[in-house]
């Protein structure tokens, strides 16, 4: 006879088919942020959901970011780096190294650990074919203080121009699962650097994708006591980044699930990726975890 574990095993699975329903045939897109990765357990955990998904008739689109193995490259060749607004200031330098760590060992890194679980991903970035071309970032900043507007110069720091899908709906007919570093060409041929939460939320609107969900290192959007708001209306969004409890690597992301929202995309949610599964219990279970952000 079968234990109560093994009952409990197949109530959970049972409870999954409405929302595998749900998500059949749709795009998710989940952004791994540099901070949830790093931890090995995890990394296999994080490969298993989404080709578990896939497996599901779900279309996962893995867009990832890498912040802090871009920091430790670069303190390794002594080159200095800092940020401003969340963003990385990026000079020549610099973004010769973005695009190593990003397109190259990250990307590959989440290809081979999804295929190891026996998906089928694709390594991708905004180069191949043409899929974003990128505008430099202008941003008009105020001074707090003396209330003065300066515009605020970044280098290579680039914001997604145009999306073209074509490449990658290809690449999900043929049931790949595309893994996509946020480094992609200017007009002049220069490449730039693109916060991979801005880049996440481009191609989520270009795909008309279902969930947008960000993985990153806390619970999902807390309050000045630290404590998880399930729920945030965008007017409240905007009002805790301009009273600043909501700040650093935290604006990008909030501010793109916002245009996600308005270009769409159904439902965005911030959720904690150094939770084992945070993507299975999010989309299949009743227990969704993390910051749903609504309009
Ligand atoms: N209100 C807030 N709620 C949660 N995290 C916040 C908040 N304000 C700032 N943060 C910071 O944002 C970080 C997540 O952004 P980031 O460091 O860019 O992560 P990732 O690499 O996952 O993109 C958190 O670790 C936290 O330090
Ligand atoms: C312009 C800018 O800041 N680009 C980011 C790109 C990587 C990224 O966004 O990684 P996370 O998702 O891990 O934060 C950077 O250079 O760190």
């Amino acid at each position: 006879m079968a234990s109560s574990e093994q009952h409990n095993h197949a109530h959970v699975i049972a409870q999954a088919l409405p929302y595998m329903q749900r998500y059949d045939g749709r795009t998710v897109v989940v952004k791994y942020g540099g901070h949830a990765m790093g931890d090995a357990d995890l990394g296999r955990a994080f490969a298993r959901d989404i080709t578990l998904m896939r497996q599901s008739g779900v279309h996962p689109v893995v867009v990832h970011g890498g912040g802090p193995q871009i920091g430790k490259m670069l303190t390794r060749l002594g080159i200095v780096s800092e940020f401003k607004e969340g963003l990385r200031v990026t000079d020549k330098a610099t973004v010769e190294i973005v695009e190593m760590v990003l397109a190259g060992s990250i990307n590959k890194e989440i290809v081979q650990a999804i295929n190891a679980e026996g998906g089928r991903a694709v390594g991708l970035c905004g180069k191949d074919g043409n899929m974003v071309t990128a505008e430099k970032l202008r941003r008009t900043i105020v001074d707090p203080d003396s209330n003065i507007e300066s515009v605020l110069d970044l280098g290579f720091v680039g914001e997604p121009a145009d999306v073209n899908p074509t490449v990658l709906k290809l690449v999900l007919k043929e049931d790949l699962i595309p893994v996509i570093a946020p480094v992609a060409p200017g007009p002049d041929g220069e490449t730039y650097n693109i916060n991979a939460d801005t880049f996440a939320g481009a191609i989520a609107g270009s795909l008309n994708a279902k969930r947008l969900l960000f993985l990153t290192d806390v619970p999902g959007v807390l309050d000045k006591e630290g404590n998880l708001i399930k729920q945030l209306t965008v007017a409240k969004a905007r009002e805790l980044i301009a009273n600043g409890t909501i700040s650093g690597g935290m604006i990008p992301k909030v501010e793109t699930c916002i245009e996600a929202l308005d270009q769409g995309v159904e439902g965005v949610v911030i959720l904690d990726g150094k939770v084992a599964h945070a993507v299975l219990l999010e989309l299949f279970t009743d227990h969704g975890v993390g910051t749903l952000i609504r309009p």
